[in-house]
């Protein structure tokens, strides 16, 4: 599903990572961790098709992306869904039209019950009026992961989706991937988090990838 071969990256004059290869099956679910600066988030916007590796092979579904055209990525991207680390939303848009965005513009009718359904599962049905400022640091990354799920990608990509939130509002948000995993959806979390870690590894089959040194490797078992 997402297959990096032998991928580096450099933001400038030097290596960032090199040598990166891992194969992320469909259906799996798995963490990145490592030390701030290692090269996470700049492995998912790999995987997002945000950035392009400076050497390497990158494959996504199956094809070879390493050099596709703009449109492409685009096609790809819908399969797609991306938390990102500070959510992004559009402020003075009520919650409920930001987490419907992303079928409008690609031109897609965002079924109303659909809407109300995905707003209830992340548990914001009352706060859909609500523009993203006034929302709490936990209701706003259920809707951004509302959001990414709103056009039903195959993959769910989050980058540090527990960040700014206490233990209780992780959990939760973590339940909500791992029920987004037992749907069949192949889930790809960035976290520095090592409780939330174990803690998923006692509900799934959870594979962890440390990142750190230039590349990226399985962690040990005692993960
Ligand atoms: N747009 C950019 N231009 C130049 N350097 C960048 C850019 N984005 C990230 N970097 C650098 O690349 C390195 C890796 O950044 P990245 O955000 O991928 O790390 P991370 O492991 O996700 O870190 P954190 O856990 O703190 O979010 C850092 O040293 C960062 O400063």
């Amino acid at each position: 599903m997402i297959e990096f071969d032998d991928v580096a990256y450099s933001y400038g004059g030097e290596a960032l990572l090199s040598g990166v290869s891992a194969r992320i099956a469909p259906g799996t679910f798995h963490f990145l961790t490592g030390p701030s600066g290692a090269g996470k988030t700049t492995l998912l916007k790999l995987a997002y098709l945000q950035l392009r590796p400076t050497a390497g092979r990158l494959s996504l579904f199956g094809k070879d992306v390493t050099g596709i055209e703009r449109d492409q990525v685009a096609r790809m991207r819908r399969r797609i869904g991306f938390v990102h680390q500070d959510c992004q939303f559009l402020d003075h848009l009520p919650i409920a039209e930001n987490v419907a965005l992303p079928l409008l513009v690609s031109g897609r009718e965002a079924s109303g019950a659909d809407l109300k359904d995905l707003l209830s599962w992340v548990g914001l049905s009352r706060r859909a009026g609500a523009l993203p400022p006034e929302l709490s640091g936990g209701e706003r990354q259920r809707a951004a992961l509302a959001r990414a799920v709103m056009s039903d990608p195959e993959i769910v990509i989050a980058d540090e989706p527990t960040g700014n939130v206490d233990w209780e509002m992780s959990l939760r948000l973590l339940t909500l991937l791992v029920e987004l995993n037992r749907m069949g959806k192949t889930i790809l979390v960035a976290t520095h988090d090592l409780t939330l870690i174990r803690q998923a590894k006692a509900q799934v089959s959870a594979r962890v990838l440390r990142v750190g040194g230039g590349t990226m490797v399985p962690a040990g078992a005692e993960l």
